[in-house]
């Protein structure tokens, strides 16, 4: 590359030498562009000036720093990487080591506070015993004690119920199925627990916030999904896409349980949406909930009728150490538990109380057999137990939320749910586990948790460690990158070196130029020069090129009817179409594409792992064409008959001529079309009507007396000026006149072999500075360019 400079700068002295040895005459032509070729040839850099600037920027001694210190660094992240693999696996097995000593099935039971002005006899019937006891006053005195992991009393927090919570959602992260469920009598704080409110969010948005946060401080990258469905009355429906709720509208997609290869559980169309972070999640939550299937009953005013199901799952390729690379947690609130003698429900009630009874007793037996290691496990007894198949076994973690109500009329209710929960555990924990073996087991999971923090701190430096160094990298990349842009800029402003040629090409200052040799605008988009900088990053497309109708990455989406907590949230397709009030549709034929063509829609449902996958659509919106930009359209403008006509009227002050002629601030790619569009509201029209009709052919001016002609000009000059510039377009028209008027004087005084010498002379001295320009690496346009 630098041999070819050396070479080029020895054809540009070549050139310089050759041109002023050939035009000797140069004094004598007097000619401005032979003297302004010659100021373009000197102010070229010299080849001493380049090399030494070259050195500067490029081999300098900092750069050669940079370059070590960059390595160095590279070095030591890697060290540091490894290192915080190394931690994670061994906190990932610490952690393990500490739930299965706590147990992979947990049970925790939460008494609901009273609400409503709810009163009660002398004795309350459940009352917490200690942190792990539930006291049930059956009488005055018969007591039974319900022992639990935790025990959650009715002035537990949110907070405190979450805290319980968070190990497993790094065990999700670990890559194990998680699966949280909330079960309980009707009315009891099931939905409260899971949903909680605005005030005190539940485990659903906690959780979802953890699992963002803890992928956002970990060192690997995951990708999120969010699903959502129910299962009412025994059927699975999937609550991001509305239900029918008319006669004619058409039935939602039917999702069925499949299991994978492996033995994981696949639910077929299920809608899963990417989400990216924690209010992208929660308005596809809150979208979801509020699909759900509720009514009120006895036993409580918005009832859910059935089991809500909620499912994030996570993809993380890049950490091979992990359980599974796609896992998922499910949080579950189940429907409540409920005597349908009690609560007197009848006909539909009657039937969805019936279905949730059956449900939950299936995931009792299930858990029940689990725990027992039975070689059935009675999975297919009911769709709650086939979906969560791959989230309660052996090797996923499972936390029961046992919730209980304070009032002695629940009692019997109370009791069941209570033995529900015994039911689980005692199998887990053996039915009476010796109080030593219980301290042993306590101390050791104390130890765990000591090592975990400990790892956990290790980790913590390192990832802090890692982060510096990576900020450290990144201004001394961004240093090396701005010394490569500033010789970047020294190259292309002396010497342009074109990516696929070993050409070298001369890029004349142009300021230097005088405007006839700058080639135009469409020669230099042909060419592939001008204005399309080659180092530069950003290269504009041209205007005209349209912009795709729908980008892949979600910004925003229209929602039709959406509540006001919803807008400006990125909702899925379904949400575009729920309109809420509005129920539609639910398969992909179905489903209101009429604001979406074809070719969108099957972009954003994509298949994956036989799940419908929809990448967060974004609909680009058309945007109205603006004030000035309307003045390109056809009907708004009139084209100026000759490009030399519309030169004149460019000759208009700047302020007029880059609003009304061009109609673009910043596209000089685009000047090229839109300098020949004059919009109508700057010409008149009838100025412009005797332009085109009334053209003057330039032969008759010959013909005619010099003061016709010169009339003749101005009048024509006159039609082409703006109407609105009046004061203006008199100076330039008096300018032109002049120039017009001294050009024919001086056409009558001088004889016609002085102007024949004169126009051999151009010829000449243009043939050698076509040589010479040339050599230098000038295309064809430019030569084109010069000749027009
Ligand atoms: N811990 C709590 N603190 C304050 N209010 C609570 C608590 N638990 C429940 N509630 C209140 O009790 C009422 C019933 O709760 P919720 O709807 O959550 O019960 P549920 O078990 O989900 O009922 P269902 O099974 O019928 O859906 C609600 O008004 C809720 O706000």
């Amino acid at each position: 590359m630098m041999m070819m400079m050396k070479n080029t700068k020895k054809s540009f002295r070549s050139l310089s030498e050759t041109i002023h040895s050939l035009l000797g005459f140069k004094n004598e032509t007097n000619s401005t562009w032979a003297n302004t070729v010659c100021d373009i040839i000197k102010s070229l850099p010299s080849t001493a000036d380049y090399e030494n600037d070259y050195d500067d920027s490029a081999h300098g001694h900092d750069h050669d720093l940079d370059e070590v210190i960059i390595s160095k660094i590279h070095g030591e992240l890697a060290i540091l990487n490894e290192e915080v693999c190394r931690l994670n696996a061994q906190r990932r097995q610490v952690l393990n080591e500490f739930l299965q000593l706590k147990g992979n099935i947990r049970v925790f039971c939460r008494i609901r506070p009273t609400v409503n002005g709810e009163k009660f006899s002398h004795q309350r019937p459940v009352v917490p015993a200690d942190s792990s006891g539930i006291l049930v006053n059956f009488s005055e005195k018969k007591r039974k004690l319900y022992n639990f992991d935790m025990v959650l009393h009715p002035g537990s927090t949110q907070d405190e119920v979450f805290s319980e919570i968070e190990p497993v959602i790094k065990s999700a992260l670990d890559g194990y199925n998680v699966c949280i469920l909330a079960y309980g009598q009707t009315g009891t704080g099931k939905t409260f627990t899971m949903e909680g409110n605005p005030d005190c969010p539940g485990v659903v948005p906690r959780t979802i916030e953890a699992l963002f946060k803890q992928a956002a401080d970990s060192n690997h990258t995951y990708l999120f999904s969010f699903s959502m469905l129910e299962i009412y009355l025994g059927q699975l429906k999937d609550l991001l896409i509305p239900h029918a709720r008319k006669a004619n509208d058409p039935m939602p997609t039917c999702l069925s349980i499949q299991t994978d290869p492996n033995g994981g559980i696949v639910i077929d169309n299920l809608v899963a949406i990417q989400v990216s972070n924690l209010n992208h999640a929660i308005s596809l939550y809150r979208l979801g909930s509020q699909l759900r299937s509720t009514a009120s009953t006895n036993s409580n005013k918005i009832s859910s009728r059935s089991h809500c199901m909620i499912r994030m799952s996570m993809t993380c390729s890049d950490a091979t150490e992990r359980r599974k690379i796609t896992n998922k947690i499910w949080m579950v609130d189940l429907g409540g538990s409920e005597r349908v003698l009690k609560t007197k429900a009848l006909g539909r009630r009657f039937e969805e109380g019936k279905a949730i009874n059956l449900s939950l007793s299936a995931l009792g037996d299930v858990i029940n057999a689990l725990q027992r290691k039975n070689s059935h496990i009675p999975y297919r007894n009911s769709k709650l137990t086939q979906v969560l198949k791959d989230s309660l076994g052996e090797d996923s973690k499972t936390l029961m939320l046992i919730h209980v109500s304070p009032k002695e009329e629940d009692l019997c209710e109370t009791v069941c749910s209570l033995n529900f929960a015994l039911r689980l555990r005692n199998i887990h924990l053996g039915k009476t586990e010796p109080n030593e073996a219980r301290v042993m087991r306590e101390e050791a999971m104390t130890n765990l948790q000591h090592e975990m923090q400990e790892i956990e701190n290790n980790r913590d430096r390192f990832m802090k460690e890692i982060k510096k160094l990576n900020q450290k990298l990144d201004s001394l990349t961004k240093t090396s990158a701005d010394s490569t842009e500033k010789l970047d800029g020294l190259l292309s402003s002396s010497l342009k070196v074109p990516q696929d040629s070993d050409k070298i090409t001369v890029t004349p200052q142009s300021s230097k130029i005088p405007r006839f040799m700058k080639p135009t605008i469409c020669s230099t988009r042909k060419s592939g020069t001008g204005n399309q900088n080659l180092y530069k990053k950003d290269i504009r497309p041209a205007r005209r090129k349209q912009l795709p109708l729908s980008r892949a990455e979600s910004v925003s989406f229209p929602l039709k009817n959406m509540t006001k907590s919803y807008l400006g949230s990125s909702i899925s397709r379904a949400s575009c179409l729920v309109g809420l009030n509005e129920i539609q549709t639910g398969t992909d034929d179905d489903i209101d594409f009429s604001s979406v063509n074809e070719s969108e829609a099957n972009h954003w449902v994509s298949l994956h792992e036989n799940k419908r996958v929809l990448s967060n659509p974004t609909r680009v919106k058309k945007s109205k064409p603006k004030e000035h930009m309307k003045l390109r359209k056809p009907a708004d403008v009139k084209f100026a008959g000759k490009e030399s006509r519309f030169e004149n009227i460019s000759t208009v002050p700047s302020t007029t001529s880059s609003k009304s002629i061009t109609g673009v601030d910043d596209s000089s790619t685009e000047c090229d079309i839109y300098c020949r569009i004059v919009p109508c509201d700057t010409i008149d029209d009838t100025c412009h009507q005797n332009d085109y009709d009334n053209e003057v052919d330039s032969t008759v001016i010959s013909q005619v007396s010099t003061q016709e002609a010169q009339n003749l000009e101005a009048c024509e000059l006159e039609n082409d000026l703006p109407a609105k510039f009046p004061s203006m377009d008199k100076i330039i028209l008096k300018d032109l006149t002049k120039n017009s008027s001294q050009k024919l004087e001086n056409e009558q005084t001088r004889g016609f072999s002085d102007i024949l010498k004169e126009n051999i002379l151009i010829m000449y001295n243009s043939v050698l500075l076509g040589l010479g320009l040339k050599s230098l690496g000038f295309d064809h346009d430019f030569f084109q360019a010069l000749m027009n």
